[in-house]
């Protein structure tokens, strides 16, 4: 399932935020989309699965323009985590069951039932299913919303910044999780982080945005101190520890 942005050009009102956007995403690939804030990930994000409507440029999903389909059809090709999640009085379970309504029929079927079981035995919440949303904490709600985009099952899944809310242990365990799964499913995912490491950890592609454009579009092994510095405006050193490559900032603390 290939995914093609081409030429993409946004603006909100007179505020142009994207222009000149070229992407290909292929299936089983991890792309990190990388930048300062404010520099449009979101945003991209957003036009990817045709929440905004581009000024001009193409999506397409297989040659199927994105911005032709239907809304049941977006929700089968891409599963999108928003950075702030909504905290709706439902139960945990009742939020990851609504991923399944591009598939269901007027109730959910017991394969339906069986599944949102599973996304939240897995991503760790098995032990409040029936927690309500607006009794649970920031990272367990980002993680019912990331259960929530498992059970769509979609080609395609867009994360913004999926562990902001996260502490270390389920930092790691989410993006392990992500990975697994486009290791193991015909999906790819594209995912926004400002975690330089854990991008290198866990992604195949990075896609560095400065200004509105792609700056650099390269395997772990093309992300060189040169990037950082030109879209983040910092001094590193990129160092190999156990096989990881790690983005250590120059400057010094003030004391
Ligand atoms: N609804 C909106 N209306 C007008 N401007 C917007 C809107 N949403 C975002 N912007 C502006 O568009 C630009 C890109 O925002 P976006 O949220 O895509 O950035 P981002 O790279 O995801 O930022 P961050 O890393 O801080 O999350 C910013 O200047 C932002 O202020």
């Amino acid at each position: 399932m290939k995914l093609q942005v081409k030429d993409l050009d946004f603006h909100y009102r007179q505020h142009a935020v994207l222009q000149q956007i070229d992407l290909e995403l292929h299936q089983g690939e991890l792309m990190a989309v990388l930048g300062p804030n404010g520099v449009g990930k979101t945003t991209l994000l957003r036009c990817i699965n045709a929440m905004h409507r581009p000024r001009g440029g193409t999506i397409t999903v297989e040659d199927i323009n994105v911005l032709r389909m239907g809304s049941r059809d977006i929700a089968r090709h891409f599963g999108y985590v928003a950075q702030r999640g909504e905290s709706a009085r439902m139960t945990a379970f009742d939020a990851v069951l609504l991923g399944r309504t591009p598939h269901m029929g007027w109730r959910p079927a017991r394969d339906d039932l069986q599944k949102v079981e599973a996304a939240l035995q897995r991503i760790g919440l098995g032990e409040l299913s029936l927690r309500f949303l607006d009794e649970m904490s920031g990272g367990e709600l980002q993680k019912v919303c990331i259960a929530r985009a498992l059970v769509q099952e979609p080609h395609i899944l867009l994360l913004d910044e999926p562990t902001s809310s996260l502490d270390l242990k389920n930092q790691f365990e989410i993006l392990q999780t992500i990975r697994a799964i486009t290791r193991s499913h015909p999906v790819s995912a594209i995912m926004t982080m400002h975690d330089l490491n854990s991008a290198l950890r866990f992604a195949d592609r990075f896609v560095f945005v400065k200004a509105g454009r792609i700056y650099a579009d390269v395997a772990a092994s093309g992300v060189t101190p040169t990037i950082v510095q030109a879209v983040y405006g910092v001094e590193v050193d990129i160092l190999e520890h156990s096989g990881y490559r790690l983005v250590v900032p120059r400057a010094t603390c003030p004391q």
